[in-house]
């Protein structure tokens, strides 16, 4: 039987990769191409990133001896093709799903994948980490990171580049720069890049690419470098040559044959190494190529009409949001719109176009994005930092020192609070709770319904310092969103029902799974809204009702809402039995949302069962 990737199925590992002859490289391509975009299409997942680094990772695998010369993809979300080649191909149905494989590079999985990864502008740290390593061990081993465009906004990229280039260590750095992060690439950085790519500098950049590559005495080279600069002709490279790289390119990321040249005679090189290639996001899917930031991650859609599965009826929490900033927006003109790098999935799409002058994407700089915040905040604006749950933790310094600290008015608007589904542990918010509630000055809330969500938010900002609003992935409960805006009564949470003996404490996403559980054993129920400031009163309330007090909630149970109620109890000298129920002490696995839950306990007959467990008869 004829199959349609005959040279795909030759390859199982790199090993068989490296067997075949350069002009197969191209078929190859093309097989493997054809071959993600109908396994996305049935599993979702990342796809315009992923069609875009198939010559690329071919390419990689091809002249360096991997897994011993080590690949780190920065944000992992384009390595499907190193999956494929890598001997996951058969995986690739489960990509994502309970069980299956990852969708990022994960240690566990394969012994290709070096470095875990999820979230982006980590891969310059590890794997000149990497490289030290193996300098120290007196190895020849090769180093590359592969990092985006838009990863290489961050700070933390920065920082790695800075530290590398006062370092003789072999590490290749391979910017793969398509023009786009997840919507189009923002700032300084990526206007410069863009420069490197006009014609004038396109030519010199190549030459620059060629001398690189030539035998140049590296003193020799220093001297004409220095006398340049005096004379003010500066070259394309620059910047990355400045911190010590030797650049070389723009060059074509889609031509296999001057990609496996380059890299070649690259491999040859020692020292800190930049290559800058040039890709296209989407490339060889006209519907990816048009609109790269729709099919950034995609669910499950049609590949011949590349029409995408239709989302859920109800307003996910992120639309609740999206529209409360816009309401916001034209009643406070103080109000400014941040967002780093996720203008989509923070549901500000809206916003950019109706106010473009108080939008900021920032790139992918969230520690940045809350001091930038903050700084707004000292004179006079009102700032709604959109975050999601997962990246807030790269600012938890920031939102201490520069927010928190000095009692500025910012809102976060936190989303993908709790297990996120598909993208798994890299990407769950499952700790804000914990790293949030210690944190002197801020409000924090967690809505129970998409109404209960825009009235917290109007709630953070009537108050005169930081408050934040956590919600979740996707849809609520569907509760009827009212237009007006009120403030909630802060630290007031609500009883939702009156029961006997047990009473649920629900933060949150659990306050559905609550109510149904508690309809089956006739138990109060409590809306408790506010994580911080604590309903004390309540607490002190059904304690002194109830036998069992049971809190629950979409964060770890270690350090949250649960913990804020036990502290509470023993201020208060009270000594109820507690069942703290949440996310337990391990790091979750990718899969679907609901199973995750009720894996956790976290549903409705899970919380019952665990009840029943507990109370005596
Ligand atoms: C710290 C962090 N912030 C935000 C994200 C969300 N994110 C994932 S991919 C991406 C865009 C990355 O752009 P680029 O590196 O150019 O890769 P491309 O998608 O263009 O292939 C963003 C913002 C993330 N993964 N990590
Ligand atoms: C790779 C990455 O970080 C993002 O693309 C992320 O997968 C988006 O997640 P959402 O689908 O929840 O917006
Ligand atoms: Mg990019």
């Amino acid at each position: 039987m004829s199959t349609p990737y005959p040279l795909l199925d030759r390859v199982a590992v790199p090993a068989d990769l490296r067997e075949l002859s350069r002009a197969q490289l191209e078929t190859l391509a093309a097989e493997l191409r054809v071959f993600i975009l109908h396994s996305v299409a049935q599993t979702g997942g990342h796809l315009a990133s992923n069609l875009g680094a198939v010559e690329l990772t071919i390419a990689l695998h091809y002249v360096f001896n991997t897994p011993d010369d080590r690949l780190v993809w920065d944000v992992g979300h384009q390595s499907y093709a190193h999956k494929i080649l890598t001997g996951r191909r058969e995986a690739m149905t489960g990509l994502r799903k309970t069980r299956g494989i990852a969708g990022f590079p994960k240690r566990d999985e394969s012994p290709f994948d070096t470095f875990g990864t999820g979230h982006s502008s980590t891969s310059i740290s590890a794997a000149l980490g990497m490289a030290v390593a193996a300098k120290r061990a007196g190895l020849e081993r090769r180093s590359v990171a592969i990092i985006g465009d838009g990863a290489m906004t961050a700070g933390m990229a920065f920082e790695a580049l800075n530290n590398a280039g006062d370092i003789d260590a072999n590490l290749l750095v391979v910017l793969n720069d398509n023009d786009m992060s997840i919507s189009p690439n923002v700032g300084a950085l990526n206007n410069y890049l863009a420069r490197l790519m006009s014609g004038r500098f396109y030519a010199a950049a190549r030459r620059a690419g060629e001398k690189v590559l030539g035998k140049v005495p590296p003193m020799l080279e220093l001297a004409r470098r220095t006398e340049e600069h005096v004379k003010g002709m500066v070259t394309p490279g620059t910047l990355f040559e400045e911190f010590g790289f030797n650049y070389i390119g723009p060059i074509d990321g889609h031509d296999l044959g001057v990609l496996v040249d380059t890299l070649t005679n690259i491999r040859r090189l020692h020292g800190p190494q930049f290559l800058h290639i040039v890709t296209r996001k989407g490339k060889g899917y006209p519907p990816a190529e048009d609109n790269p930031c729709l099919y950034h991650g995609v669910s499950h859609f049609d590949p011949d009409t590349g029409i995408v599965e239709t989302a859920a009826a109800r307003p996910t929490y992120t639309q609740v949001f999206g529209d409360w900033l816009c309401d916001m927006a034209a009643a406070e003109p103080r109000l400014i719109g941040i967002t780093p790098a996720m203008r989509e999935g923070s549901g500000l799409v809206r916003f950019s176009e109706e106010y473009p002058d108080r939008y900021f994407d920032v790139g992918i700089a969230e520690q940045h994005a809350l001091t930038f915040a903050a700084g707004l905040a000292c004179d006079g604006y009102r700032p709604v930092v959109a975050i999601y749950s997962t990246f807030l933790q790269r600012a938890y310094d920031q939102l201490i020192h520069d927010i928190a600290l000095q009692n500025l008015p910012v809102v976060l608007a936190i989303d993908r609070a709790g297990l996120v589904g598909a993208d798994g542990p890299t990407h769950a918010g499952s700790f804000d709770l914990s790293y949030l509630r210690c944190v002197p000055n801020l409000t924090l809330m967690a809505p129970s319904d998409e109404n209960e969500c825009r009235q917290m938010l109007y709630t953070a900002m009537t108050l005169d310092g930081p408050a934040a609003v956590r919600y979740p992935r996707g849809s609520g409960p569907g509760a009827a969103i009212e237009s007006a805006m009120h403030a909630l009564p802060v630290g007031k949470g609500m009883l939702r029902r009156h029961g006997q003996r047990v009473a649920l404490l629900a933060f949150g996403s659990m306050v559905a799974p609550a109510l149904a559980a508690a309809a089956r054993l006739d138990a109060s129920v409590a809306d408790m809204r506010f994580v911080k400031p604590l309903d004390e009163a309540l607490v002190q309330q059904l304690a002194q009702t109830h036998e069992w007090l049971v809190t629950l909630e979409e964060n770890a149970v270690m350090g949250g809402a649960g913990s804020a109620v036990s502290e509470c109890l023993q201020r208060l000298g009270l000594q109820p039995r507690v069942l703290q129920m949440g996310l337990p002490d391990t790091f979750i696995d990718h899969g679907d949302h609901a199973t995750m839950l009720k894996d956790c306990g976290l549903d409705a007959n899970g919380i019952e069962a665990a009840i029943r467990r507990h109370l005596p008869e």
